[in-house]
């Protein structure tokens, strides 16, 4: 059987297009919806396919919660690849349907968020409703007496359902960009491109003033730069926070690795969550105020140094 992957669906949602710009060879029939981002997590750890794609955060609305639900609490998967895609924003409805009828408006809450200025000026009396994909939202408008009149959705999504756009454009930011992230069952994270990132979450088990302090520091000292730090409740009680940290960097490299062995040290328990290629592809290095040596060979040279004067080496 060819590979199979998992995708939030149904077809036409912004995860399928995030999917086809990751693996744009990918045979026909090869991709799977799943209604919800829970199935895309369940179908990828029973094994039905190889894995899934997912949103993780918008540069407007932040993350997505519930794939940082699933990443934190679900049993372990791996992230091996990322993707950005804009996201531009469609109103549509039934054949007929113009705005000035649009009572119901259905999408995904992260849609929601990014067209609430828009709706608000445009259909000031309408009520909006959250579903489980932007494509769930453009599906339930085109069913026969359906309780929405209008979806927000991608152009593929209501173009699938058969919709007509009302009107294009509806997001209030137009730069607004989703980035998505490809689980698959723990292995061996992809080989080091030189452009990684690496994704974890830290839960302090030892509270104390300047905890959280101490756990950044452990890349500040080896000028690992971070690209997100998001604090969520674990679940276990008000006041019980894990957070959800990306780097730049791969494990393999010797300062992400040591950093990740530093905040092992300081007793913070982490939950990997893979290394793998940044979508930018951003090789420069992120400049370090006060000039340090953190660079991988600093860290190498570093090493041998150590082995030397253990071996009784002090030339
Ligand atoms: O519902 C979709 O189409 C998704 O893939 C989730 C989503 C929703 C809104 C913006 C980006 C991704």
């Amino acid at each position: 059987m060819p590979n199979q992957y998992a995708y939030l669906g149904p077809a036409g949602t912004f995860s399928e297009a995030a999917l086809r710009t990751l693996l744009p060879e990918a045979p026909v029939g090869t991709m799977v919806p799943c209604i919800g981002v829970d199935a895309v997590f369940t179908a990828v750890r029973e094994g039905r396919v190889d894995g899934g794609v997912v949103p993780l955060e918008n540069s407007v609305e932040g993350g997505v919660t519930a794939t940082i639900a699933e990443l934190i609490n679900g049993a372990p998967v791996m992230i091996t690849a990322e993707v950005a895609v804009p996201v531009e924003f469609t109103l549509f409805a039934r054949e007929g349907v113009a705005l000035a009828d649009i009572k119901r408006v259905a999408t995904h809450p992260h849609a929601l968020a990014q067209c609430r200025d828009w709706l608000a000026a445009n259909l000031p009396d309408a009520e909006t409703y959250s579903v489980s994909s932007t494509a769930a939202a453009a599906q339930a408008v085109a069913e026969p007496g359906s309780q929405y009149d209008a979806a927000v959705s991608a152009r593929i999504g209501g173009e699938r359902y058969g919709l007509h756009a009302v009107a294009e454009g509806v997001g209030d930011h137009s730069a607004a960009a989703t980035r998505f992230i490809y689980v698959e069952r723990p292995g061996p994270p992809p080989a080091p491109t030189g452009a990684d990132r690496t994704s974890f979450v830290a839960f302090i088990s030892d509270d104390h003033p300047g905890a959280l302090i101490e756990l950044l520091n452990q890349f500040a000292m080896r000028g690992v730069n971070l690209t997100r730090l998001e604090s969520r409740p674990t679940g276990g009680g008000l006041g019980k926070y894990c957070f959800c940290i990306d780097a730049e960097g791969h494990v393999e490299e010797a300062r992400v690795g040591e950093a990740l062995m530093g905040m092992r040290r300081i007793g913070t328990e982490v939950r990997f969550l893979g290394s793998y290629p940044r979508a930018d592809g951003d090789t420069s290095p992120t400049p370090l105020r006060p000039p340090r040596r953190t660079s991988n060979d600093d860290f190498h040279e570093a090493e041998r140094w150590l082995t030397r004067i253990r071996s009784g080496d002090v030339s």
